[in-house]
Formats: structure tokens, C-alpha cells, sequence
């Protein structure tokens, strides 16, 4: 597909903003580049590299006059130009990559071979453009949880950690229309967005937000007497809080029912021994126990392959 040229000064409020993080480990990465860097496979320390060798103003767009000469820093010789990279990050955001381990064009096919509802697909595409869009989690990813559920017959499901809504609407679908879904998020605005797009989908009336931090309206639940009536629940919050949640959930979700968390393989930092950041030691130590843990049947699985295994049984 044939893009336009970026104009200038967007390029450089981009190129700023990578900048930035390059050199600032505590920032967050600018959202379409996140998005970008991990669709193509890449850990965030080469991310950061990339995105310090990406921010040389692109070409043309400095002549005339240049006040000094350019000097473009590479990681290799096949690096993009940084408007490439830049169009690159929001395309891949809008289009939903994000898969560990996997090269672009193979999950290109994946995700051309997924089924997105129509409101899904516009939702995916309004939050591409908003801040902490590659938090969402990926088409095929919404369409293995939807197929959880539906394989588990779930009729209550409990959401931590809902952003804008794509995973807790892709739940919502597949419920049957008795079904519910608790919806919880301590982010207003990202709410807002969730609650239209319920009720674009007709769902408004499955899911039950709750606007606090998930702690709370966990402990709640089950001070109301709802121990064990939950089928279902898909953890994708503070990962410092996963075992926590665990633990709660463990007491809200029936005997059977099924406990999904997201990230424990953080975008492959919990096997790197040199990363050691909070949010990654608390996934490592997490996955350690939950090894151990005997009340609980475990399966570790980079999502996409199980989707398509799970979609091959249904066909035959
Ligand atoms: C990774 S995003 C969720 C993405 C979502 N599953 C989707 O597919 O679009 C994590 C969300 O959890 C929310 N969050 C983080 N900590 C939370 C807490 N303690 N209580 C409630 N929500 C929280 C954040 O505001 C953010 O919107």
C-alpha cells in the first residue's frame, strides 16, 4: 500500500516523544512505536535502541536549509527511515499486531484468519490512536477468550483491567444473553469509550462496570455472598497485583471454571536474567508459585498457537 508522506511536524512531535524514551528507561514507550517494536518481535532494551537510532529527521524533510550535516545512526544497514518506522508503529497499532515471538508477515496470515466483529474492528481502530493503545490485547488473542468461554459454557466471567473495552466486548459477545460480565477499571475516560462500544454491540446490558481499583470490587464480590458463582475471569492489570488477584479469583471462580492472566511472559523480559524491574519480578515470581501451586490445573501458552489448534479441532 502506498503511504503519504508525514508532514514534518508531526514526524518531529514523534521522533521527540522516541527521543525521550530512548534515554529515560522510567517513561513509558510512545504508544504506536510500543505497539510496533512488539508486533515485530523486538524486547524493549533493542525497542529503546531503535528508537534512539530512529529519531534522524527523515529524508527530504531537511533541505533546504540544514544547519548542520546528518548523521544517521543505525542499528544495521537495513534499518528503516524514521518516518518509515513512524508509519510503520501506527499501522501495526491500527492493524492489531502484537505477538511475541512471531515475524510480521506470518502473523499478517494469523490475524487474516481471524473472525472480528464489525464493532470489535471499529473499536480496535479508534483506540489505535489513543495513549496506551498497545495495552489492548490482540485480535486473535480476543477471539481465543471469546472461545474459552463458549467452549466452558460460562454464563458469569469477571474482567481486571477492561482499558477501552476490546477483550471485555469480545467476552460479552460470546456470553449467552443471561450472561455477565463484571467489568472492572479505575480509568474513567477509558471507560467512556468501553461503555459506548457496549452499547454499539448491544451487550450494555451483560457487563456490570465497576469504575475502582479491581482490588475492591473483587473483595467486594465476595463479601456479597458471590464465592464460586464466576465461570470465568481474564486478568490484564497491574501486574504487581497479580497474586492478588489470583487469590481472589481463586475464592469467586467455581470449581472448573477458568482463571486466564495475561502478560506472563512479559514480552519475553521474565527470561531475561538481566531484567529485573518490579513489574518483571513480580510476573516471574508469580509464574514460580503458580508452577507449584497444586490447586490449580496450569497451562503457559503463547496465545496465538493455541488458537489456531483450537480452531482446527473445531473445523474437523
Ligand atoms: C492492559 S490494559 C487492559 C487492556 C484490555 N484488556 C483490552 O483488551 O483492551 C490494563 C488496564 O488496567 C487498568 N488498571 C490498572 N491497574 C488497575 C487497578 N488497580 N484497578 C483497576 N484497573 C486497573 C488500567 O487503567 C488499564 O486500562
Amino acid at each position: 500500500a502506498s503511504r503519504q508522506p508525514m508532514p514534518l511536524e508531526c514526524w518531529r512531535k514523534s521522533a521527540n516523544a522516541m527521543r525521550r524514551w530512548a534515554v529515560s528507561p522510567s517513561l513509558p514507550p510512545p504508544a504506536a512505536f510500543a505497539a510496533a517494536t512488539l508486533g515485530l518481535g523486538v524486547g524493549p532494551p533493542q525497542a529503546r535502541a531503535l528508537a534512539s537510532a530512529a529519531t534522524s529527521p527523515p529524508l527530504g524533510h531537511c533541505s533546504p536549509p540544514c544547519p548542520r550535516p546528518r548523521r544517521r545512526r543505525s542499528l544495521c544497514s537495513s534499518s528503516p527511515s524514521s518516518a518509515a518506522m513512524t508509519a510503520l508503529a501506527v499501522e501495526e497499532a491500527r492493524r492489531g499486531r502484537k505477538q511475541l515471538g512471531m515475524d510480521p508477515p506470518l502473523y499478517d496470515y494469523l490475524l487474516s484468519n481471524v473472525r472480528e466483529h464489525p464493532v470489535l474492528r471499529d473499536l480496535r481502530e479508534e483506540t489505535a490512536s489513543m495513549r496506551g493503545s498497545q495495552m489492548q490485547v490482540s485480535p486473535a488473542q480476543a477471539q481465543l477468550l471469546a472461545m474459552l468461554v463458549q467452549i466452558l459454557g460460562a454464563d458469569r466471567c469477571i474482567e481486571v483491567g477492561v482499558y477501552t473495552g476490546y477483550s471485555s466486548l469480545a467476552v460479552a459477545l460470546a456470553l449467552p444473553e443471561s450472561g455477565r460480565l463484571v467489568a472492572c477499571e479505575r480509568d474513567e475516560r477509558s471507560l467512556e469509550v468501553a461503555k459506548r462500544y457496549y452499547q454499539l454491540a448491544g451487550v450494555a446490558h451483560k457487563v456490570d462496570v465497576k469504575h475502582t481499583l479491581a482490588v475492591d470490587s473483587l473483595r467486594s464480590l465476595l463479601e456479597c455472598g458471590e464465592a464460586s458463582s464466576y465461570d470465568f475471569a481474564f486478568v490484564d492489570a497491574d501486574k504487581r497485583m497479580y497474586e492478588e488477584y489470583f487469590e481472589l479469583l481463586l475464592k469467586l471462580v467455581r470449581v472448573g471454571g477458568l482463571i486466564v492472566m495475561d502478560n506472563v511472559l512479559w514480552y519475553g523480559r521474565v527470561a531475561d536474567p538481566l531484567v529485573n524491574d518490579p513489574n518483571t519480578i513480580s510476573i516471574r515470581d508469580f509464574n514460580k508459585k503458580l508452577l507449584e501451586d497444586k490447586r490449580v490445573t496450569i497451562s503457559m501458552v503463547a496465545l496465538s498457537l493455541i488458537c489456531l489448534s483450537i480452531s482446527y479441532l473445531f473445523t474437523y
